[in-house]
């Protein structure tokens, strides 16, 4: 039996839709449900941010969840596969007409990735001040709360609507299928297993 720990949310349709052709059965979690059990699974409907966290611990043997929170958690997990769904960049949003100005002595950033963020400055050994924020980041740049914002870009519509430019992209993110270290060593066979079958789908 393998636990897997799924999104809820926007990637969760085409994420259960990746286990229904690999396997070839229908999973549906029942109304209100967080567990559905079937054809030697166990999945686990949880919030896209903490599914990292269930695999982490090992009460999920497995995991699907977007390279971005993974990135901003730094989990030691295995990656097993890029799911090649939920495409979007880590990105800067800047009031339009405005450039990143690296000259000045510091830059507030308004972002829900803080660790990505901030590993990016490090390496430019900028200084900057980074506000955590954990939704509607593309207000922040136009009511002075920063100079510019860090944040997933899918289509770029909710910047262009804000006034915002796409400014330069830290990472591509996609969803990936992930493993608790324990549980591979242990569950290999089963987990690779899995692996095939959803990447031939792919
Ligand atoms: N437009 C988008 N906005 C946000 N995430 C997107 C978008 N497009 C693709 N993604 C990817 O989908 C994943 C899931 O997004 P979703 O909005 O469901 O999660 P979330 O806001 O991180 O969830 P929660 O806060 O509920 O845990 C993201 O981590 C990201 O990798
Ligand atoms: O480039 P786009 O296609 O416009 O998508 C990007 C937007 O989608 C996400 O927000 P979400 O809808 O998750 O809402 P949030 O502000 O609550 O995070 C993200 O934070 C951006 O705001």
């Amino acid at each position: 039996m393998l636990t897997i720990a799924l999104p809820k949310g926007r990637i969760a349709e085409e994420t259960l839709d990746k286990f229904e052709k690999a396997f070839g059965e229908k999973f549906v979690f029942e109304d209100r449900k967080l567990i559905l059990q079937k054809a030697g699974f166990r999945f686990l409907n949880v919030r896209n941010q903490d599914v990292p966290t269930y695999v982490m611990h090992g009460a999920a043997d497995l995991g699907v969840v977007g390279l971005d929170v993974l990135e901003e958690k730094e989990y030691d997990l295995i990656k097993l596969l890029d799911l090649e769904l939920g495409r979007c960049k880590v990105a800067f949003g800047l009031r339009a007409g405005e450039k990143l100005n690296f000259n000045k002595s510091k830059i507030t950033i308004a972002t829900k990735h803080e660790k990505i963020a901030k590993k990016y400055f490090e390496e430019k050994a900028m200084a900057v001040e980074i506000i955590k924020l954990y939704g509607s980041i593309e207000l922040a740049p136009l009511v002075g709360l920063c100079d510019c914002i860090v944040d997933i870009v899918e289509t770029g519509e909710t910047m262009k609507q804000n006034g915002l430019e796409v400014g330069p992209t830290i990472m591509e993110s996609s969803a990936h299928l992930i493993a608790n270290k324990n549980s591979f060593y242990a569950k290999k066979d089963l987990i690779l297993d899995l692996r095939e079958k959803i990447e031939v789908h792919l």
